[in-house]
Parts: structure tokens; C-alpha cells; sequence
């Protein structure tokens, strides 16, 4: 596995595995294949109701605990200085676990206006050793912005929608401007219509990869840190296999350049999660 370094100085898996929709002892039978498969990052969060099923593959797994990243969210709900401390709190007990590698405020739920409020419990749970990182999810530059300025402290990871087509331009170039690693969320557009785009079959036969691959590549090739969830063994294995070939530049421009006014799912402006 290849890492980068964030910008508190630990170390980040190039690749994770999302866990949205795996649930339960199939979920947690999925995250322990990842695991044997190889992957070294774990995305979960407490509204996907599997801090439970991902704590028990962690903590019944046979890499140590120390060589895995896990990642858990802060709900909308629970962004006020004390309920976000419990949460990550409870979060911690569900998993079984004495600390997480990563904790991200899950969406800014900018109408409600208070996540500047729960990014200072983070900062704090960060300083209790609860967490070893702190980051958002789903920021735009106008959130980042915010809290940077009012709290003097910049996130590790900003983890947001990424997929070819919608490439979160802006974003990126603020986090990479900031230090501020992406990832990916929805890295394969779920399995979409990116697949079946001419482009993405005509370079998957030329390097001998699927659409998949070709996309996380693109992916990693921009620096980011896609996190693809897979509840079948051989997609889990296939999407690791992507550190052997390279696209050239003109390729990973033609990637980016799939990007549509429309792309995007889900609006950070809109969502309430
Ligand atoms: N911060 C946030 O707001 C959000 C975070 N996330 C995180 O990101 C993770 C990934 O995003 P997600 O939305 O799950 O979508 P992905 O883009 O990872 O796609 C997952 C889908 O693609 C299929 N798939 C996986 N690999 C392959 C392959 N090689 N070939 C064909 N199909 C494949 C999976 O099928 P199968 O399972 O059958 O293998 C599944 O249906 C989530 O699981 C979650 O951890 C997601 C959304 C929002
Ligand atoms: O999966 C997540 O992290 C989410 O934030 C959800 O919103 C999820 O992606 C979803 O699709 C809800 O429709």
C-alpha cells in the first residue's frame, strides 16, 4: 500500500474501503476480507449504523490494529461542542476501539450554521487523544474558509464527492492549496454510467484494467485518496490493483475533462446529514 502524509504529520492509505450499506455480520465478514485482501483504510460513520459490524472486523482481524486507518463521522445532529465529544465518545465504544485514525464532520449542514462549533470538539477530541486526525467531509472552500479563520486550525482530509463526473475542481484545488488531502467519495459514481463511457472502455483495454481501475487511477493520479466500497471479494481485489500501470497526462485531462455541470449526487448546500 502507498501513503501520503497529512498535514499533522501521520500517514494516510493512498486507498480505502468505503462501508456504506455493509451492515451487520455481512458487513463486518466484507470488511474482514478487505482487510486480508489488503486494504489499510476503513471508512465508516455513525450514520451508516455499522460501527459495530466494522469495529468487530478491526478488532477480530488479523493485520494489527496499529497498521489500520479507521475513519468515522460526525452526524448533523450531534454538531454542538458537547454532543459532538459524546458522539465521538460513543462512536469509540461501538467500535471497541481506544482511539480512530480519522474523524470527519460528516456534512457541513451549512442552513444550520453551527459547524464551526463541532470542528472546535474535534480540535479538543484531537488533544485527548480520542482521535489522531481531524478533517471534514462534503466542505466546500467557503466552509474550509470559515473554519480555518476562526479556529486557526486547518483539516487533515476533506473527503467529497469525486467521480469523472464531477471532479470537484474548486475543492481540490483548495484542499492542495491549503494541504488539505482529498477523498473520494463515491470514487466508481456507484457503478455508474462513468463505466460505459468510450473513453474509460477504450483506455481500460489499451493498459489491460477495467473501467474501475482506469477510473481510481485517474483518481490517484490527481493526488487523491479514493475510498470504493465493494462487497464482492474479486471487485475488492481488483480495485487495489491499480499501482502498476500509469496514464499519461493527456489521458488523465481527458478524465477530467468527462466533468458535467450536473454530475454531482449530492449538494453540501442542501443536505442535511
Ligand atoms: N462523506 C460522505 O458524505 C459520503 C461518503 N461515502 C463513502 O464513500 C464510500 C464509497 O462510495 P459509494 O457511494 O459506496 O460508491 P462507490 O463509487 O464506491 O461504488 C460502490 C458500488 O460500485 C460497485 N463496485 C465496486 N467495485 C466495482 C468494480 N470493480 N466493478 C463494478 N462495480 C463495482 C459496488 O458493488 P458491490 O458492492 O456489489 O461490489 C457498489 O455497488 C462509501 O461506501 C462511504 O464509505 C459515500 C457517500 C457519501
Ligand atoms: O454515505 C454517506 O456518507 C452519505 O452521506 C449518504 O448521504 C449517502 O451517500 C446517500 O447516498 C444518501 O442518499
Amino acid at each position: 500500500m502507498q501513503y501520503f502524509t497529512l498535514n499533522d504529520g501521520h500517514r494516510i492509505p493512498a486507498l480505502g474501503f468505503g462501508t456504506y450499506r455493509l451492515n451487520g455480520s455481512a458487513g463486518a465478514t466484507a470488511v474482514e476480507e478487505a482487510l486480508q485482501n489488503g486494504y489499510r483504510l476503513v471508512d465508516s460513520a455513525a450514520m451508516y449504523d455499522n460501527e459495530g459490524a466494522v469495529g468487530y472486523a478491526i478488532r477480530h482481524s488479523s493485520v494489527p490494529r496499529d497498521q489500520i486507518f479507521v475513519t468515522s463521522k460526525l452526524m448533523g445532529k450531534n454538531h454542538s461542542y458537547e454532543l459532538a465529544i459524546k458522539q465521538i465518545q460513543e462512536s469509540l465504544f461501538r467500535m471497541g476501539l481506544d482511539y480512530l485514525d480519522l474523524f470527519l464532520i460528516h456534512w457541513p449542514n451549512p442552513k444550520k450554521d453551527d459547524y464551526v462549533e463541532a470542528w472546535q470538539a474535534l480540535i479538543d477530541a484531537q488533544k485527548f487523544g480520542l482521535v489522531r486526525s481531524i478533517g471534514v467531509s462534503n466542505f466546500e472552500p467557503e466552509h474550509l474558509t470559515k473554519v480555518i479563520k476562526e479556529t486557526g486550525v486547518t483539516p487533515a482530509v476533506n473527503q467529497v464527492e469525486l467521480h469523472p463526473y464531477w471532479s470537484s475542481k474548486e475543492t481540490r484545488e483548495f484542499d492542495q492549496k491549503h494541504g488539505i488531502i482529498t477523498e473520494a467519495w463515491s470514487p466508481l459514481q456507484r457503478g455508474g454510467e462513468a463505466f460505459k463511457e468510450q473513453l474509460v472502455k477504450d483506455l481500460a483495454e489499451k493498459y489491460h484494467k477495467t473501467p474501475a481501475q482506469i477510473i481510481l487511477r485517474w483518481e490517484h493520479q490527481l493526488d487523491i485518496v479514493p475510498i470504493p466500497k465493494a462487497s464482492s471479494y474479486a471487485h475488492q481485489s481488483s480495485n487495489l490493483d491499480i499501482f502498476d500501470f500509469t496514464l499519461t497526462d493527456p489521458e488523465v485531462a481527458a478524465i477530467t475533462a468527462l466533468d458535467r455541470a450536473d454530475g454531482r449526487r449530492l449538494d453540501p448546500a442542501e443536505v442535511e446529514g
